[in-house]
């Protein structure tokens, strides 16, 4: 079990418990998990995407590595057996369906997702997936936590490689980076820099970019002062992406009885960059379109500790693993002058980095 940032890797070695509840947007579980974590130990958490929706905090003892680069690929090899839900088309089709309503007026904004439903034979071995997301890191926030209580690797485990930090709270200081907006890369170089150029300037991913970090801001308010970021967004990359990205900086109004890092990302979560505009309306058109097949997918995913420090990544660029079964999700942020073929383009770029990272052709 472990949640990575940058260079450093905080790796779980004991697991005290486990909090389990059917609402991670409940402020009273975040503060008692904070209340009950003891001197030394963190809360793993996940959130799931919407409230009432499940959450979970594992509280444990654990240090920082620094990460490491491999010597030498020891992938097994295997064969596997991929079935896309929607299928491309059918994802097309939901781009245009929700294209309909944001031109009706029904909303701005909403993230559409789909999915890989992946069988490896032989079965993919947590340990060794885990080994290669922290080895070649095609995210800043490297992350592996159980989802349920069963912390012996045999149930469900949540991993990913997230470039988005939702929020972190360092004493007073609190940072957010949303992601907003995007282009898949090029294996050429000139071409990868002609895409960069023009995601800067296309006015359809500008407009998606500001929806989320307006949210943020907004809700950053409540709470903070001195909320600085740039006028314009910057270009962050990923292995298969390019995003715009907005580097957010606050400090806490009341940093002694403030929210700790676990309440923060509630307040925050979900930002546009995986809900919507306005929120209620593109959550209905998120159930209505995807079904539930978010799940865990697009919550968020970190960690807290007693005096309320901690770091959030959205959960994006994840996977589930299951036993031999493996599911990817992708999604995609659709405002007024979405096309749907670039989307399903978009999100396969996206799928691409946890694909790679689990061996898949
Ligand atoms: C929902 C995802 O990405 C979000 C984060 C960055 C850029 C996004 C976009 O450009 O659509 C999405 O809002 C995902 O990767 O599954």
């Amino acid at each position: 079990m472990l949640f990575a940032s940058g260079e450093e890797a905080y790796i779980a070695h004991a697991v005290r418990h486990t909090s389990e509840v059917p609402d991670g947007a409940d402020p009273a579980w975040a503060d008692a998990v904070v209340a009950e974590l003891e001197p030394g130990e963190r809360a793993l958490c996940a959130l799931s995407f919407a409230a009432g929706a499940p959450g979970l905090a594992h509280f444990v003892t654990g240090a920082e590595h620094a990460l490491q680069r491999p010597e030498a690929d020891t992938t097994v090899e295997r064969t596997y057996q991929v079935t896309e839900f929607p299928t491309p088309d059918e994802y097309a089709a939901m781009v245009a369906a929700a294209l309909e309503k944001i031109a009706n007026g029904d909303l701005h904004k909403v993230v559409l997702g789909r999915c890989l439903d992946v069988v490896s034979t032989p079965p993919l071995v947590p340990a060794e997936i885990i080994d290669r997301l922290l080895t070649t890191r095609p995210g800043r926030y490297v992350f592996s936590v159980p989802l349920d209580s069963s912390t012996d690797g045999e149930g469900p485990i949540l991993v990913g490689a997230s470039p988005e930090l939702l929020v972190r709270r360092e004493g007073a200081v609190i940072s957010c980076t949303p992601l907003a907006g995007s282009v898949p890369r090029s294996s050429d170089a000139e071409e990868d820099l002609r895409r960069a150029a023009g995601l800067q300037e296309s006015a359809k991913d500008l407009a998606e970019h500001a929806f989320v970090v307006e949210a943020i801001v907004h809700a950053l308010k409540d709470v903070c002062v001195e909320i600085e970021y740039p006028a314009t967004p910057e270009l962050l990359s990923t292995d298969t992406v390019w995003h715009l990205a907005t580097p957010i900086h606050a400090r806490l109004a009341d940093p002694v009885d403030g929210p700790s890092a676990l309440r923060l990302a509630q307040l925050l979560h979900p930002t546009p960059a995986v809900g919507g505009v306005p929120t209620a309306a593109a959550n209905a058109v998120i159930a209505d379109l995807e079904g539930d097949l978010r799940d865990w997918f697009a919550g968020c995913v970190g960690w807290v500790d007693r005096y309320g420090d901690g770091e959030f990544a959205v959960t994006i660029r994840a996977a589930v693993m299951d036993g031999p079964r493996l599911r990817l999700f992708a999604g995609a942020g659709i405002v007024a002058g979405s096309d749907p073929a670039s989307e399903v383009r978009e999100t396969g770029a996206k799928l691409a980095t946890m694909a790679r990272v689990t061996g898949l052709p």
